[in-house]
């Protein structure tokens, strides 16, 4: 006799809702696979086809309406927070490098042996290039596992500078926090709320510190330079969803997108001592030991050790997501005060606890939302799957 189907009722809690019950959240993440597994289709159907939501029924219309408003509601939210998050942060004017001249003073920002190696030309629209020619890529760089370099960026000065101008501003956020909200008063309570939630990301993002041009010059001259020459491979992404298309193969990508943040850790022993005493103002800076494995939300990934004299911090490299053939492998890198590390930010890494010292990176997250995301299909990006299993087929039709 044929099994009766069991009727599953639709469960009603909101996808966004941050007050969610135990036994609410593996319901809660089915939906929430829907919600986006609705949108992304809505959205691609959309584009592609004509009067493509004829073929819908209204109910999932209304459903993908729905979804779509509560995804505003919470661009809305989240963009509000960021341009409340920079009035705070324009306030900010004690640092150091706020408008310093790097074009006029690039021997004060660049390690002296990339100077020896790298030239740098200052072209008619004041702008600095940096050339990254053959000579440039094989002498300054060191291969120290397939994918990943180190090699010299920045003088030692100027790692000091950035982190003074750091902690200047970490000193800053603080003390704002810590003013006492004028009662009632509906500006100065919004102004706390941010200024909490500034504290909790963990990060210094550098453009929040004034620091866009330091961002945009490792993006594009080092990042960009260094990608174009050897992370070729990297950027189409070995997956099936990409086009193989050899006119769109042939042409050069850019990355066009960067997160730029500083990220500080202390010994165990030294972040307890630090919740006892408040009295130093630069702890926020300081508010981990190590990191756990994980991957970047980046195409490439540039990190800069500011600091020395710190022990343990290793960073220890897995190997690329996808490639079952190397996640086992281990390596490690001792960071260097100047050097930077560049690297696929699917590789899986992690930080290793740090026992002594201070250790602050400067780390620059950068993607690609032109070229590469425009090949891949969301699902495939997303799900970083490498497999022909994709609903969308091999060709993102
Ligand atoms: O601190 C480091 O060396 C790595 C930091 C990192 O992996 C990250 O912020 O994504
Ligand atoms: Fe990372």
């Amino acid at each position: 006799m044929a099994k009766k189907p069991e009727i599953v009722n639709e469960p009603t809690i909101s996808p966004y809702s941050s007050k969610k019950t135990e036994n609410a959240q593996n319901t809660s993440k089915v939906i929430k696979n829907e919600v986006l597994s609705t949108q992304l289709h809505g959205l691609f159907g959309l584009d592609h086809y004509p009067n493509y939501l004829l073929r819908w029924n209204i109910a999932d219309i209304n459903k993908l309406e729905n979804y779509f408003h509560q995804t505003l509601a919470l661009i809305s939210k989240q963009k509000q927070q960021l341009m409340s998050i920079y009035e705070i942060t324009n306030e900010f004017k004690e640092g150091i490098l706020h408008k310093f001249d790097y074009v006029r003073n690039f021997e004060k920002v660049f390690h002296p042996k990339f100077l020896e190696n790298v030239d740098i030309d200052i072209k008619g629209d004041g702008k600095l290039y940096c050339n990254w020619n053959f000579n440039a890529i094989s002498e300054l760089l060191v291969e120290e596992i397939e994918h990943v370099y180190s090699f010299p960026l920045l003088c030692k000065e100027f790692c000091e500078q950035i982190v003074y101008h750091g902690k200047q501003f970490v000193t800053f956020i603080q003390n704002l926090s810590e003013k006492k909200e004028k009662e009632g008063e509906e500006k100065e309570k919004e102004k706390k709320q941010n200024t909490e939630l500034l504290l909790s990301l963990k990060r210094c993002v550098l453009d929040w510190m004034s620091l866009h041009w330091l961002n945009d010059l490792l993006l594009n001259e080092i990042v960009n330079g260094i990608a174009t020459k050897i992370y070729q491979s990297e950027l189409y992404y070995n997956c099936k969803c990409v086009s193989t298309d050899p006119s769109v193969k042939s042409q050069i990508r850019k990355l066009n997108w960067r997160h730029g943040y500083l990220i500080g850790y202390r010994s165990k022993e030294e972040l307890l001592k630090q919740q006892q005493i408040t009295t130093s103002s630069d702890n926020l800076l300081f508010l981990r030991s190590e990191l756990i494995p994980h991957t970047d939300d980046s195409e490439i990934t540039l990190n800069i050790c500011l600091t020395k004299n710190f022990e343990g911090g290793k960073l220890i490299l897995h190997g690329l997501r996808n490639n079952s053939a190397s996640t086992e492998d281990i390596y490690e890198i001792i960071c260097q005060q100047g050097y930077a590390i560049i690297h696929p930010g699917r590789l899986l890494h992690q930080v290793t606890p740090v026992t002594k010292g201070e250790r602050i990176m400067l780390i620059v997250w950068c993607r690609d939302t032109v070229n590469l995301r425009n090949q891949v299909c969301p699902c495939c990006w997303i799900n970083r799957r490498s497999d022909t299993n994709c609903i969308a087929g091999d060709q993102w039709n």
